[in-house]
């Protein structure tokens, strides 16, 4: 089976969803911010803070060429679908499913998270802005799944069940 990448903005679940899909599945799971941080040997908001984003960026990006491309799932850090690269990456070597969640529900689920350095200072604007112009990006997937008021175990089924269908 080919990889499965998870994509979508900061919050939307694609950690807690990726753990719980690869138990399902019985698929090891792979994330890539803590493949970074692993590799890199500090937190993504030090890699931020003293190398800056260009650099996390590119981190990311042979993060994911690395990875394995078959019997695995991919969390993926929220930015990944910014370079053209990645998002043609994915497309092509795996099934990619993006879970999307509304704003609003974003914003409650990360009110009170410091770890992730885009959000730091100014949060709704600034997600917003962001929301809007990468939501294209995610679109592109092979598969959108709404996450907003579902609970983990209702998103993994319907995953789950969408995965046998021919298409895939
Ligand atoms: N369907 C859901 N319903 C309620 N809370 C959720 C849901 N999915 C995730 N959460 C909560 O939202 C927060 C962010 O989830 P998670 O870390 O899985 O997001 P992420 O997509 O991996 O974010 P990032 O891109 O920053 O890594 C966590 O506290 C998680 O428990
Ligand atoms: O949305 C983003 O650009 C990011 C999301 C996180 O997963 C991390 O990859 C990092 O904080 C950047
Ligand atoms: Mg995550």
């Amino acid at each position: 089976m080919k990889a499965i990448y998870l994509t979508g903005f900061m919050g939307a679940g694609k950690t807690t969803v990726g753990r719980r899909l690869g138990e399902v599945l019985q698929l090891p799971v792979i994330d890539t911010d803590a493949y970074i941080e692993q590799q890199v040997g500090k937190t993504i908001t030090k890699i931020f803070a003293e190398e800056g984003e260009e650099t996390f960026r590119a981190y990311e990006r042979d993060a994911l060429k690395k990875l394995p491309k078959e019997h695995v799932i991919i969390t993926t850090g929220g930015g990944i679908v910014i370079q053209e690269e990645n998002r043609q990456f994915m497309r092509e070597h795996g099934i990619v499913i993006y879970l999307h969640c509304e704003l609003n529900e974003l914003f409650r689920r990360l009110a009170d998270d410091e770890t992730r350095p885009l959000l730091m200072g100014n949060k709704q604007k600034q997600m917003k802005q962001l929301f809007e112009q990468r939501l294209p990006f995610y679109q592109e997937a092979h598969m959108t799944i709404d996450t907003t008021n579902r609970t983990i175990d209702d998103i993994v089924e319907n995953i789950v069940s969408l995965l046998k269908t021919p298409r895939f």
